[in-house]
């Protein structure tokens, strides 16, 4: 019931019409540190980050090479651990969930998308998508398959179901990847460099596609990017520079 009326808070309308939607934080980083340390050289790849992604935020990430952008996005994705701080989901901190809890979040609120699709080229486009569901409790074969329609139909494949990986173009393997994200109906996508493999007119359709999930599905979405022009079309643009955010 207190979620109930929690979501409810930020959802007020008067006259019928949507006021802008407070602020809800989703992930939370307080002073976060990451260390990475090999027997020659201990590298800080994030220096005491604080930020927060807000409910329904598209923000892009920029920074150059080896600034720390996918170090960040693992933490958030809890794909990676910070050697410090604390990451707070939907104002929990992550450490208070138990092992079960985190795999759960992991895989149900939050979806990635990378830079080279990481797609399984001896399965059809949809079987990449269902895969993931596979390790998803309760979610049947019925329904894997309509899932899995209905985020190829979404990202426009529907035609492509059969065919495999290496028939497509870069574009249309981004958009099965963000199909793969989409079946698992995350509320947090994290895209790390989505266009970054992909000519300029292919870039602004994956651009297209994640603005439109984002300001038609809510979906929150946090990007790196090395495309200043992409990172524009973003409501907030944050600049990392040696592990720490610049701007
Ligand atoms: N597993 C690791 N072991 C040791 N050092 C690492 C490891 N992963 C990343 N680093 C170092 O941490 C720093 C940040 O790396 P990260 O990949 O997050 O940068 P990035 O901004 O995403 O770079 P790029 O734009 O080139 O992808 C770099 O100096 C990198 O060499």
């Amino acid at each position: 019931m207190e979620n109930i009326l929690a979501q409810s808070a930020v959802r007020l309308q008067t006259n019928g019409a949507p006021l802008a939607t407070a602020s809800q934080p989703v992930i939370q980083l307080r002073d976060i540190e990451k260390v990475y340390q090999t027997k020659t050289i201990e590298t800080v790849a994030l220096n005491r980050v604080n930020l927060t992604i807000n409910k329904g935020e598209f923000v892009s990430i920029m920074g150059p090479s080896g600034c720390g952008k996918s170090t960040l996005l693992s933490i958030m994705g809890l794909l990676d651990e910070p050697t410090s701080g604390v990451i707070e989901l939907d104002g929990r901190p992550v450490q208070s969930y138990s092992d079960k809890e985190l795999a759960a979040l992991r895989n149900h609120k939050i979806g990635f998308v990378f830079q080279s699709y990481h797609l399984i080229n001896d399965l059809t486009v949809l079987d990449n998508v269902e895969l993931p569901l596979l390790y998803r409790p309760g979610v049947g074969g019925k329904e894997r398959r309509e899932r899995a329609y209905a985020a190829l139909d979404k990202v426009g494949l529907s035609a492509r179901t059969n065919h495999f990986p290496s028939q497509l173009s870069g574009g249309q393997r981004q958009r099965v990847a963000i199909a793969r994200a989409l079946a698992g109906r995350p509320e947090i996508i994290l895209a790390d460099e989505p266009t970054g493999n992909l000519d300029s007119v292919m870039g602004e359709e994956i651009m297209d596609l994640l603005l439109g999930l984002n300001r038609e599905d809510g979906t929150t979405i946090v990007m790196v990017t090395h495309d200043e022009q992409q990172a524009r079309r973003t409501e907030r643009l944050i600049r990392f520079f040696d592990g720490s955010q610049v701007q």
